[in-house]
């Protein structure tokens, strides 16, 4: 290899009792895609963040150029020349392109301007200076994001799962846009769990078990396989067994929802149907943005229609479009939301105290005083179950890796005994491993008779796990496919408006 643009030596870093990276050495070349992959909690985020001056290792040495150096900020970072964006975007949405970017970089607007349609024209960014932000769709903002980075002229950017936000076939563009960076001399630290992803794109990858490194090969010589063997330290799961179950009653009924969003830029919802019986998984595609954020929170009780309208939303028997989330989860609901931090958990509280905000039905509140043992027993069974790697019930729940967050949620909800579960995205950020036995429980609660919905981006893993599919596109539901007899293709069609299939 050419001498490393970036070099780490012994990077360590704990938080307490966990040991997040332990004598990490990394070699960044000059001109490359790097991968940096591991399961939920490996510690790549936090690697990620040494780099970028956002923590302070307890030990370790970093080398820029051959030359050391202390990372105390990520403005220090930023004037080495090092970029990063972020998974969340951190866009004001009534302000323009330019007007966004002026507030980092300085320089008049028509300058600014002209900059930003060159570096589209160059690196495959197209995007409006004088668009506004909130019409942008999901690939152009990320698209915005990487401008603003590429601005400060950096020699390596890092991607913290930078697909993970974007619809397939945004895949494509983004992946022509960093092989176009590393060959005018960017290098890319490249966060990703999707295994094919890496060996599409990646030149390097440098694999993280526990916080070690375990692993530094040239991706395009191994497959998804052995890639994932060196990230989970065993083999994969075996392939799903989805039973012949015949579906029972309707448990979830929606019949011809319209909706106007209080939100100016929320999509409005045209003639919604859609009906889901117990022992049935059902999914909705689609990319995002085009009104499921809207179904979700019509579905969950966060959104709700007046008393009068209370039938167009059905549930486990009852018209339930007037009733908050409480009500309906005292029905035999349960829910998991798209965001992790905020909605699906409140992340200064422990993981205990998440479990009592939907699990309090459980026993857990006694003469209006709550039991504390049952909480920590709920909550360490859930952490156990799910195999959730954190130290314990009374950690606070910001402090988990994202994929252990997620995999905590789904295991409290799950645990509810749901009769009707709803999930947005299950497995987003979670790793291969985990995500196999996320879906493998959702398959096995279907087995059981519960109703399934699921709202996820990813095609392949709804038809891993669904009967049946509808896809959303601009506010609309198409009408229901068997997802055994159904090709990606037709769905694909149906996502991006273009009706290849008679409905
Ligand atoms: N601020 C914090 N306080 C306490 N523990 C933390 C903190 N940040 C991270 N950790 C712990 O450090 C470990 C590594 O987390 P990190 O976020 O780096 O993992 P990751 O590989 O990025 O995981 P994921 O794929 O789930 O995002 C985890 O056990 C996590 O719980």
């Amino acid at each position: 290899m050419s001498a490393p643009l970036l070099s780490l030596r012994g990077m360590t870093k704990g938080y307490g009792p966990v040991k997040a990276n332990q004598a990490i050495d990394l070699d960044v070349a000059p001109n490359s895609i790097h991968a940096i992959l591991g399961e939920n909690g490996a510690g790549k985020s936090t690697l990620m963040k040494l780099i970028y001056g956002v923590e302070a290792p307890d030990a370790g040495e970093v080398f820029w150029n051959g030359a050391p150096v202390q990372l105390h900020s990520p403005g220090e970072a930023r004037r080495l020349g090092i970029g990063m964006v972020f998974q969340h975007f951190s866009l004001f949405e009534t302000l323009t392109v330019v007007e966004n970017i002026s507030l980092i970089v300085p320089g008049k607007k028509a300058a600014l301007a002209t900059r930003i349609r060159d570096l589209g024209r160059d690196f495959g960014l197209e995007v409006d200076p004088f668009a506004e932000v909130h019409a942008l769709s999901v690939g152009e903002l990320q698209r915005v994001e990487i401008i603003r980075c590429l601005m400060t002229e950096p020699r390596l950017l890092i991607l913290d799962e930078p697909t993970s936000v974007l619809p397939p076939q945004a895949v494509g563009l983004l992946f022509d846009t960093l092989r176009r960076l590393r060959d005018s001399g960017v290098s890319i630290l490249f966060i990703s769990h999707k295994l094919d992803e890496i060996q599409a794109i990646c030149d390097r990858a440098t694999i993280l078990r526990a916080g070690r490194v375990t692993g530094n090969v040239d991706p395009r010589n191994h497959d998804a396989h052995d890639l994932a063997r060196m990230m989970i330290g065993r083999d994969m799961p075996p392939p799903l067994h989805p039973a012949q179950v015949t579906p029972g009653e309707v448990r979830l009924e929606l019949s011809g929802l319209d909706h106007q969003p209080d939100d100016p830029f929320g999509v409005a919802l045209h003639g919604i149907s859609l009906s889901l019986r117990a022992g049935e998984v059902l999914g909705i595609a689609g990319i995002s943005g085009n009104g499921q954020a809207e179904l979700s929170r019509l579905i969950s009780g966060e959104a709700r229609l007046p008393r009068s309208r209370r039938d167009e939303i059905r549930m486990l028997g009852q018209g339930v479009g007037h009733m908050d989330p409480g009500a309906r989860r005292a029905l035999g609901f349960a829910f998991v939301p798209e965001e992790r931090l905020g909605r699906g958990a409140v992340p200064e509280m422990t993981l205990s105290d998440n479990s009592l905000l939907t699990a309090h039905r459980l026993g857990m509140l006694r003469h209006g005083f709550i039991d504390r043992g049952r909480e920590a027993e709920f909550t360490a069974a859930c952490i156990r179950d799910f195999d959730v790697r954190t130290p314990g019930p009374d950690a606070e729940a910001g402090s988990l890796s994202g994929g252990n967050l997620q995999k905590f949620i789904m295991g409290r909800e799950i645990s509810l005994g749901p009769k009707l579960l709803f999930v947005a995205q299950p497995t987003w950020g979670v790793d291969v491993g985990a995500a196999a036995a996320i879906r493998q429980r959702l398959i096995d609660l279907r087995n059981d008779g519960v109703a399934v919905l699921i709202i996820s981006e990813e095609l392949e893993e709804l038809f891993e796990v669904c009967d049946r599919i509808q896809v959303m596109h601009k506010g609309r539901l198409s009408a229901s496919l068997d997802a055994r007899i159904t090709r990606a293709e037709d769905v694909g069609r149906l996502m991006i408006g273009s009706d290849g299939v008679a409905a």
